[in-house]
C-alpha cells in the first residue's frame, strides 16, 4: 500500500521528523519539536570556518581540504550560501536509497536538494537511542578519526548533522561498492597479481597515513574497502581505530649505490655479477637519505577487535597489541586477494583463531603462474610474521613495505594518478555517472514507493529494539545481499 502521507517530495529532514510529528507519533511531539530545533550541523573544524555557532554568514565556507575544489564542496558551499543562516541543514538533503545497514547504523545515497548537478554522497545515520554506551563510543571514534582525515584513499567528512537523537555523517559515496563483493564477482574470487598490487599499493598508502596520524586502522579487509567512481579506492569504518601518540621524524638511511660511471676518477671495484674475469668495472657509493618515517611504535591496546580471519596473532593472545596489527592485516589481505581466501581460515570461529595463534607458517594453496607471483609469496611470507617485533613494517613503517620488490617501480608519490584497472563488475564511470544513480530512482511511483519504505523503516526502528549487534546482512531497497565477514 502507497501512504501519500510519507510522499511528500520531501528530504531527509522530514523524512526523520514525519517520524515524530503528531502525523505518526502523535505522542512524540515533544521530541519532534527537538528534532526540528536542532536540526543544525557543525562543519568539520579542520574542514570549514565555518564550524562555531557565531558564525552566520552567509558566505561560502573556505575549507582547509585538498579536495576544496573539488563538485562535493562546490555543492556544499552553493547550499550553504543560500541558506539563510550560512550553514547546510538536513532539509538540504535529499534521500536517493539505502546502500546497507551495518553495526552502528544505516548507509544512504544522497544529494543536495536544487542542485543543479547532482552531487551524491553517502549519508551514514546512526540512531542514538539505539545503541549501548560502547557502541556510542564507537560512532564518536568514528566521527572524530572522519573529521581528520584529508587523503584522497580515505572518506572526506563534508559534514556531521546532529539532529534530535540521529548522528548523521555526510562522506564521500562510493558507487562501485566494496572490494569483497568486487572479488565475488571474479573467477576464483581472486585478482591477477598486477591488480592485486594496484590494490595493495592504494591500501598501503592510506594506512601510512592513518599511521601517520597515530591511528591504528584495525579492521582492513576487503569489505571495508570501497571503490570510488573513478577506481580509486577508500578506506571506510573507522569505529574500531584507535588513536596514540606519533612523532613523525625524518631519518637518515645509508644505503650503497652501485653505477657504472664512463670515466670516474673514483675508486672501482670488480662486479660481483661480472665476476672476476670481467672488465665491467663497478663502483660503490655511499649514499644517505633522509626518509619520512611515522608509525606509532608506542601504541598499545588491549582490546580485541577486528575480524577473525584478519586478526594479528598479538590480538589474539590479548596481551596488547600497536601498529603492527594493520601489517598483519595487510599480509592477510594481500593473500585473499591473490588466493580468493585468506590462509587461517578454519571451520569455525574458534579453529581459525587456534590456527593464527599457532606456530605453524602461512601455506600457500597452488603455485601461481604469474609475474610477480614470487615478489608477492616473499612480501605476505615477511608480514604474516607471527612476532611483531620481526613482522615487515613493524620498525620503519610504511617505508620499508613500500621497498619491497613486489612494489617495484611503483612512483609513489604519483600513485593517485595510477590508472585503475579494469575489473569485471566495476561500474564504467560515465558523464552522469552521479545522476546515474539518482535517475534510477526518478519515477515518480518508484520515488513515492521508496519513501514510503524508508519512512517505515525508520518507524519501525522506534518500536524495534537495539540494532541487531554484528548484523550479518544488509540490505538494498527490495533486496539482500550476502553477509559480510562478522567482527569480533
Ligand atoms: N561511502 C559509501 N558509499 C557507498 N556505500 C557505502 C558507503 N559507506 C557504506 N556503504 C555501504 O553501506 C553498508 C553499511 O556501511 P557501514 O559503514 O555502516 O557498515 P559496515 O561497513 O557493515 O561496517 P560495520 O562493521 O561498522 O557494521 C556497507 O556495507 C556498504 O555497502
Amino acid at each position: 500500500m502507497e501512504d501519500d502521507s510519507y510522499y511528500l517530495d520531501t528530504d531527509l529532514d522530514l523524512s526523520f521528523t514525519s517520524t515524530t510529528t503528531d502525523r505518526t507519533f502523535t505522542s512524540s511531539s515533544a521530541r519532534s519539536s527537538l528534532a526540528r530545533s536542532s536540526l543544525t550541523l557543525s562543519f568539520n573544524d579542520r574542514l570549514s570556518t565555518a564550524t562555531t555557532p557565531s558564525t552566520t554568514t552567509s558566505s561560502a565556507p573556505t575549507t582547509l581540504h585538498h579536495r576544496r575544489y573539488d563538485p562535493h564542496w562546490t555543492a556544499i558551499r552553493a547550499a550553504t550560501t543560500l541558506s539563510s543562516d550560512g550553514r547546510l541543514h538536513l532539509r538540504h538533503l535529499k534521500l536517493v536509497r539505502l546502500l546497507g545497514t551495518g553495526n552502528l547504523g544505516r548507509v544512504f545515497l544522497c544529494h543536495l536538494r536544487d542542485c543543479p548537478t547532482p552531487t551524491a554522497f553517502a549519508l551514514k545515520v546512526i540512531d542514538r537511542d539505539a545503541l549501548t554506551a560502547k557502541k556510542l563510543s564507537h560512532v564518536e571514534t568514528e566521527a572524530e578519526i572522519l573529521s581528520m582525515l584529508d587523503h584522497p584513499f580515505l572518506p572526506t567528512l563534508y559534514a556531521r548533522i546532529d539532529a534530535s537523537h540521529y548522528i548523521c555523517l555526510l562522506i564521500d559515496y562510493c558507487p562501485n561498492g566494496d572490494l569483497h563483493s568486487l572479488l565475488r564477482k571474479q573467477p576464483g574470487n581472486r585478482l591477477p597479481v598486477s591488480q592485486v598490487r594496484f590494490f595493495a599499493a592504494e591500501v598501503l598508502v592510506a594506512l601510512e597515513y592513518l599511521h601517520a596520524l597515530g591511528i591504528v586502522y584495525r579492521d582492513l579487509k576487503p569489505e571495508n574497502i570501497l571503490i570510488r567512481e573513478d577506481g580509486h579506492i577508500m578506506l571506510s569504518d573507522f569505529d574500531l581505530c584507535f588513536k596514540a601518540d606519533v612523532v613523525p621524524t625524518f631519518r637518515s638511511r645509508r644505503f650503497l649505490r652501485v653505477s657504472t660511471p664512463p670515466s670516474s676518477p673514483r675508486r672501482p671495484r670488480r662486479s660481483r655479477r661480472g665476476g672476476c674475469f670481467s672488465t665491467e668495472a663497478t663502483y660503490e657509493r655511499e649514499e644517505i637519505v633522509a626518509e619520512f618515517a611515522a608509525e606509532p611504535v608506542t601504541a598499545f591496546s588491549k582490546s580485541c577487535v577486528g575480524t577473525h580471519e584478519y586478526l594479528a596473532p598479538e590480538l589474539v593472545a590479548g596481551n596488547g597489541h600497536g601498529s603492527g596489527v594493520d601489517w598483519w592485516a595487510f599480509g592477510i589481505f594481500l593473500f585473499e586477494m591473490l588466493h580468493g581466501a585468506t590462509p587461517f581460515k578454519g571451520v569455525t570461529k574458534e579453529q581459525t583463531l587456534r590456527k593464527i595463534a599457532s606456530s605453524d607458517d602461512v601455506v600457500f594453496p597452488l603455485e601461481l603462474d604469474e609475474e610477480g607471483v614470487r615478489e608477492a609469496k616473499d612480501l605476505i611470507q615477511q608480514l604474516l610474521v607471527k612476532d611483531p617485533t620481526k613482522r615487515l613494517g613493524c620498525a620503519r613503517g610504511a617505508q620499508d613495505i613500500k621497498r619491497h620488490p613486489f612494489f617495484e617501480g611503483i612512483k609513489w608519490p604519483l600513485i593517485r594518478h595510477y590508472k585503475p584497472p579494469e575489473i569485471r563488475g566495476l561500474v564504467k564511470k560515465s558523464s552522469k555517472a552521479h545522476g546515474g544513480h539518482v535517475t534510477g530512482v526518478s519515477s515518480p511511483r518508484r520515488r513515492k514507493w521508496l519513501w514510503w519504505a524508508l519512512s517505515n523503516l525508520l518507524r519501525s526502528k522506534r518500536s524495534n529494539s537495539k540494532i541487531q549487534s554484528n548484523n550479518n546482512s544488509y540490505h538494498y531497497v527490495g533486496k539482500s545481499y550476502n553477509a559480510s565477514r562478522k567482527r569480533v
